[in-house]
């Protein structure tokens, strides 16, 4: 039953999103991040932690909590049980559908500690979700997109946020630094992760077709991650659907 511990875990982490909830509390009450950040000020109190709390958005604080709580309580959950089982104290199979009841309704109930839609960090935690489910380490489908996904965009934003002064002719949030950061820290990523699941015997590549594919790919993710229309489909959809079908195109279902 510990494997039970990761479905648990990425379930805790989805729920950082807070996806489909949410009231937020009422405008005359205390929030709760800010009763949060008063007591991580007044009660911990070292300026460290007390200029994080300042500097942080509030809905940051109090997600970062509820997901810190929630990851947390997926864990006690699954490990008491495991406990319980392996003392004998419950029966297995009464073990585990306890754990289906309450993973659910525990999960439910923690809604409300959320603040916010986050959007991306939903959609993000869906499609590594999709490509588990979908993909597995069996294909480089899966790898190559969610490396398009994780490591392009993240850098497409890290690089171009800083030095991409120089906006693209067809959209100016998006800057040439950024999009050109997006084809080769995908391409590596990509590659890197490539070789790290053929070495373990996973998938095999062929090589020498293998990194013109790849640059295909990386091109279609950079093209769709820059054309304006991220106010439409968040590039944390667009990019891997994309680069799913450029990927399926190239690769097939395995990389020969
Ligand atoms: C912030 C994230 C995506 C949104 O990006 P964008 O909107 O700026 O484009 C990432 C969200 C991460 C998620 C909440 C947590 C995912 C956890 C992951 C499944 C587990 C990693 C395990 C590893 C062994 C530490
Ligand atoms: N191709 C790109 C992508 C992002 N960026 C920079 O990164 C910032 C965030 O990118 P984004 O709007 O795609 O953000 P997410 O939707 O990925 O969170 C942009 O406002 C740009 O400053 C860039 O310069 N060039």
């Amino acid at each position: 039953m510990a494997a039970a511990a990761w479905p648990g875990a990425v379930a805790a982490c989805a729920s950082s999103p807070n996806s489909l909830l949410l009231s937020r509390p009422p405008p005359h009450a205390p929030s709760p991040a800010s009763t949060i950040r008063r007591r991580l000020v007044l009660g911990f109190g070292t300026p460290a932690v007390a200029a994080l709390a300042a500097a942080a958005p509030a809905a940051v604080l109090q997600d970062g909590a509820a997901t810190l709580f929630v990851t947390t309580g997926a864990y006690a959950l699954v490990r008491t049980f495991d406990v319980l089982t392996e003392r004998r104290l419950v029966d297995k199979s009464l073990s585990r559908k306890i754990v289906h009841v309450l993973s659910g309704v525990l999960f439910m109930s923690s809604w409300p500690l959320f603040r916010e839609l986050l959007r991306g960090p939903l959609y993000y935690v869906l499609v590594l979700l999709f490509s588990v489910l979908v993909f597995w380490r069996e294909s480089p489908i899966g790898i190559v997109s969610l490396s398009m996904m994780s490591g392009g965009d993240g850098f497409a934003d890290i690089v171009g946020r800083r030095y991409g002064s120089v906006k693209l002719p067809f959209n100016e949030k998006k800057s040439w630094i950024g999009s050109i950061s997006m084809f080769i820290s995908g391409f590596l990523i990509s590659a890197i992760m490539l070789y790290y699941f053929s070495s373990l015997g996973y998938i095999h590549v062929g090589w020498a077709e293998a990194f013109g594919k790849l640059a295909l790919v990386a091109l279609a993710a950079t093209v769709v991650e820059c054309i304006p229309v991220t106010d439409v489909v968040d590039d944390n959809i667009s990019v891997p659907l994309a680069t799913m079908l450029v990927a399926f195109l190239l690769f097939g279902s395995n990389t020969q």
